[in-house]
């Protein structure tokens, strides 16, 4: 009776009539959804993945996702490529064989040519899990990724606002710390000064425009008043910056903090929540890396 069970419970037929197989069982035990990412095994063997039954999919099951969502990516980094692949995987309980319409359960598989795959997981209103690939399913095609590493020769301008100055003079220390760390040469680098948040794009575009830069890292302190000038001057910061670097097709990097009060922002200037000017120096970095290497 015991042998009965142990081969019946092994063989995913135990308790198949309710629905409930040990294969979805299993499924759920180590799904991403239940743990977090990073202790499911398929994502962390992505062999592992490989092996499983072989699927029935098509093309048409590979999602490219533009992005992965903050909470769902294990490393969110600038440096972590932003595309993605979602794979939808058939269902292996006995009873999905023949209810082909279930939601089927994910796996993620990874070509063995992918060198570090990525994987995050991204969860439907529904509770559907799905494992989001962050290296592309299909083989054969070219990702053209800026290098933090290769630094030599880039040049940068940084635009920094005096508006609360005691913030930004830590964001500013921060991104030129990073540049060092990065080996980003000193006579790379051009800081210019701008009164205000509000001045930061038209002097991003000006120096976009001369042709001399990789990158415009723009950094400011927009901090809330009494007022709604708040949300005028951080909301033209962001759009501005934003047509500074597709006008002059230079990339333009925002390093603007738009915090409620000051508290806020000394967390984000090398307080408890980083240094956001360190932070957007290696975006920098990286795209500055990517146009002049890929995309000119
Ligand atoms: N209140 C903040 C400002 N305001 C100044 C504007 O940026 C601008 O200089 C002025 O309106 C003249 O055009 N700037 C910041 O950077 N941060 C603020 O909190
Ligand atoms: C965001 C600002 O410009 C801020 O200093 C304005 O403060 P207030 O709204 O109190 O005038």
């Amino acid at each position: 009776m015991a042998f009965l069970f142990i081969y019946l419970f092994f063989r995913g037929k135990w308790l198949s009539f309710l629905e409930f197989d040990r294969l979805a069982w299993l499924n759920l035990k180590f799904s991403p959804h239940f743990f977090g990412a990073k202790f499911s095994p398929h994502i962390r063997d992505p062999e592992r993945a490989e092996r499983r039954p072989s699927p029935r999919y098509s093309q048409a099951d590979i999602l490219v996702q533009p992005k992965l969502s903050a909470a769902a990516t294990p490393m969110s980094s600038p440096s972590y490529p932003a595309t993605a692949a979602a794979v939808k995987l058939p269902c292996y309980s006995p009873r999905s064989r023949l209810h082909h319409s279930r939601t089927p359960k994910p796996v993620v598989s990874f070509p063995s040519s992918t060198p570090s795959p990525h994987a995050a997981l991204a969860v439907n209103a529904r509770g559907a899990r799905r494992l989001v690939a962050a290296s592309a399913a299909a083989a054969g095609h070219r990702r053209l990724m800026g290098s933090l590493t290769n630094t030599e020769g880039l040049k940068f301008g940084v635009v920094v606002a005096r508006f609360n100055e005691i913030v930004t003079n830590l964001l500013l220390q921060g991104a030129l710390e990073t540049f060092q760390r990065y080996s980003v040469k000193e006579e790379n680098i051009t800081v210019v000064s701008v009164p205000g948040s509000f001045e930061i794009p038209v002097a991003a575009q000006k120096l976009g425009k001369t042709g001399d830069f990789d990158a415009i890292l723009c950094i400011g302190a927009v901090i809330r008043g009494d007022t709604t000038h708040y949300d005028a001057v951080a909301n033209s910061a962001a759009s501005g910056v934003l047509s500074a670097g597709l006008s002059a097709g230079v990339p333009c990097v925002f390093g603007v903090l738009t915090c409620d009060d000051m508290d806020q922002a000394l967390n984000r200037a090398g307080g408890k929540a980083g240094n956001k000017g360190a932070e957007t120096a290696l975006t920098a970095i990286e795209m500055a890396s990517l146009f002049r290497h890929h995309l000119s």
